[in-house]
């Protein structure tokens, strides 16, 4: 017979169905990919069988009800607690009402005889089943009020969840045959791997939460060390090694790629005597705002920086011989125009260009090569100047 009159429970028992409820609640663990995954059907499952499906909605809709404490002294606000609570109470009243009703339609006992009785196989599937739609139904309801993606429906959550229904099935079956102590024994030892479960969960969770923040700064320093192995420094622009690259990638490349690609080569003058007669301090600003003035120039920003010392590699592409000549000597001009704040006294610096067209046949050396000769040039003619392939005594 169906003996599951919600005026037999007794006191003792609704309470330790209740606390073992709760505790089955709260050793659950948050998992990253399958949210809040607890131990709760064991014991909805076992007082399902142990007392009828009316009781045991009761019992654990009210044990759920109960754990928005437990979620609130974690530091959950009130409200979230109580809407979740409020929402698994209704879904655990459900399903325990539907899977109790199927078990009892297929003439399960209440309490259950023995494990023999093959009435728990419709409460095994039943359960599995709501848990299932009742997962589709948050998924669902979540993107509908908050658009997020459709949650993984994956073979974990269904693990604990059989387990669980099983563990539940077989206490309901023999807590009631064996003496009282061997009952507490067994409640003692189902509790302890229920906590250990739970702490091994979130032990795996600090490690990959470690793991990720590790990764994340290891990524973050090698993104750091990346930056400062091509960027000089000083002026933040490309380093030589950097602009190496680059002008092999260009050199390298198909011949259209170099198709009106001019070279340059900048060196400040007498920059050892502004180093000297005022401040090393007064050096590198110089050369930080010459990094500005190159950058806000019309060079080509990954192949002009700082080849070494005072020396400057400028790249123009896609550039003409007149615009080509004209944006260095803007750029000398600028520079020697320049007013040096960080002294009292007039400071004149200028620098010298040597600029040459790319030629068909040239590779990085020949091309550097012949800007340096320019260079010298314009070095010899009194400094302060540009000196271009088509210059008179261009080398
Ligand atoms: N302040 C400062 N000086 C540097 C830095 N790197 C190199 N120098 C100085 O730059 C000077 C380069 O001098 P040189 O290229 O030999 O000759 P110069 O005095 O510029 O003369 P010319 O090139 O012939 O006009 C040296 O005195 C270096 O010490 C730096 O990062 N900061």
């Amino acid at each position: 017979q169906h003996d599951d009159a919600l005026g037999m429970l007794e006191p003792h028992t609704s309470a330790l169905v209740i606390s073992a409820a709760l505790f089955s609640i709260v050793c659950g663990f948050s998992h990253p990919d399958h949210g809040y995954v607890s131990f709760d059907r064991v014991t909805q499952v076992a007082s399902i069988l142990l007392l009828g499906p009316a009781p045991a909605a009761l019992l654990n809709g009210l044990a759920s009800l109960l754990y928005p404490l437990h979620r609130v002294l974690r530091g959950e606000s009130w409200r979230s607690a109580v809407d979740a609570a409020m929402a698994n109470a209704g879904m655990m009243i459900l399903i325990i009402l539907a899977a109790g009703s199927a078990y009892q339609k297929a003439g399960g006992d209440t309490p259950i005889g023995a494990l023999s009785t093959p009435a728990w196989i419709p409460l095994l599937v039943m359960m599995t089943v709501l848990h299932l739609s009742n997962e589709l139904c948050m998924a669902w309801f979540l993107w509908l009020r908050e658009r997020k993606p459709w949650r993984r429906i994956a073979s974990f959550s269904y693990a604990v969840e059989g387990f669980s229904i099983l563990i539940g099935i077989s206490v309901a079956a023999i807590l009631p045959q064996i003496p009282l102590p061997e009952g507490i024994l067994l409640l003692i030892i189902l509790a302890t791997g229920m906590v250990v479960v739970r702490q091994l969960a979130m032990l795996r969770q600090t490690l990959s939460r470690q793991i990720a923040e590790r990764t994340q700064e290891l990524e973050a320093k090698t993104a750091q060390l990346d930056r400062l192995a091509k960027v000089d420094a000083l002026t933040g622009l490309p380093n030589r090694r950097s602009l190496e690259n680059r002008l092999d990638t260009l050199f390298d490349g198909p011949a259209e790629a170099r198709e009106g690609l001019y070279v340059a080569i900048l060196d400040i003058d007498h920059f050892k005597q502004v180093n000297d007669q005022h401040s090393h301090a007064l050096g590198d600003e110089v050369l930080r705002e010459l990094g500005n003035m190159i950058r806000s120039n019309q060079f080509s920003q990954d192949s002009a920086g700082r080849y070494g010392g005072d020396e400057f590699i400028l790249c123009l592409q896609r550039t003409q011989r007149h615009a080509a000549r004209d944006t260095c000597q803007a750029l000398l001009q600028q520079f020697s125009q320049h007013r040096w704040s960080s002294t009292n006294q007039p400071v004149h610096v200028s620098a010298s260009i040597g600029l040459t067209a790319v030629r068909a046949e040239d590779s990085r050396t020949t091309a550097l090569a012949r800007a340096d000769r320019r260079l010298y040039a314009a070095k010899s003619a009194g400094r302060n100047q540009l000196r271009a392939d088509d210059d008179a005594h261009a080398a």
